[in-house]
């Protein structure tokens, strides 16, 4: 029996109509930030709560690599964890995110503590490390595709937030200005190999599969955002506005 599966073209279309149809940049929040309406009490728990997705991303690489065989797939995938690691003294996206979060007037340390993380955040995240730790390389490859969307919405949050809040500039839209670069080069290559490796049925639908769950995984945290901080229903041990203040 022949496998029917669609052509490479067929199938990078379907990925990116994933993405137009369940992206984060279709949340409310985001509209909400981007366009300048959140209160700094919302930027602050925007920063708390994205930075335990930004502390995990080199700990989900760090997983992905540990269980590639082959060298060269290492060599490329090692260039994200340099990213968000940097080295000791320019240090790297981890860093910048902490720039930020003093330019919102959070102490870094608090932030880096991952205390007064929703329960939801954390739950959201570390499914996504657990899915890259266990699923088949191709999924959880598949996984990091939402970056093929991503440089759009990080160049209109640059972009929202010079226009409309105060705290921004060069240095706290750093973080954004390094990814509109480093999400690209990720992402080729990711592509490519996902194209290349995933010309069985099975294989497509489980690609597809894994980047709808990531789109979930993304969304889901700023569902988590809303009801705490616009709607006001913040989880038990959750941060509260004032908490972990910069002095
Ligand atoms: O601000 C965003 O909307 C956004 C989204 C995503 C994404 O689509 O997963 C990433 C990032 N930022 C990002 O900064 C980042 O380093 C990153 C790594 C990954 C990944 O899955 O490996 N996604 C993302």
């Amino acid at each position: 029996m022949t496998d029917q599966s669609p052509n490479p073209q067929a199938f990078e279309a379907r990925l990116r109509q994933i993405g137009a149809e369940r992206y984060h940049d279709r949340h409310p929040f985001h509209h909400r930030l981007h366009g300048g309406q959140c209160s700094m009490d919302e930027v602050q728990a925007w920063v708390i709560n994205r930075w335990y997705y930004q502390s995990r991303i080199p700990m989900k690489d760090a997983a992905f690599m540990s269980r590639c065989t082959d060298p060269q797939l290492r060599r490329i995938w090692r260039s994200r964890i340099e990213d968000h690691d940097g080295g000791e003294a320019e240090g790297g996206g981890i860093r910048r995110w902490l720039k930020l979060a003093e330019g919102v007037g959070l102490d870094p340390d608090y932030v880096a503590s991952g205390r007064g993380v929703m329960p939801a955040t954390r739950f959201a995240v570390d499914a996504y490390v657990r899915f890259v730790r266990d699923e088949p390389l191709i999924a959880a490859m598949a996984s990091s595709l939402t970056e093929l969307f991503a440089p759009a919405i990080h160049g209109q949050r640059i972009e929202g937030l010079l226009a409309h809040y105060p705290f921004a500039n060069p240095e706290t839209t750093a973080y954004f200005r390094h990814r509109l670069t480093e999400a690209p080069k990720d992402v080729a290559f990711t592509l490519r190999w996902v194209l290349d490796h995933a010309t069985s049925r099975a294989d497509q639908e489980a690609a597809a599969a894994a980047l709808t769950f990531k789109t979930e995984v993304l969304w889901a945290q700023l569902d988590a955002l809303w009801h705490g901080y616009v709607e006001g229903s913040i989880p038990p041990g959750a941060w509260r506005p004032g908490e972990g203040q910069l002095r």
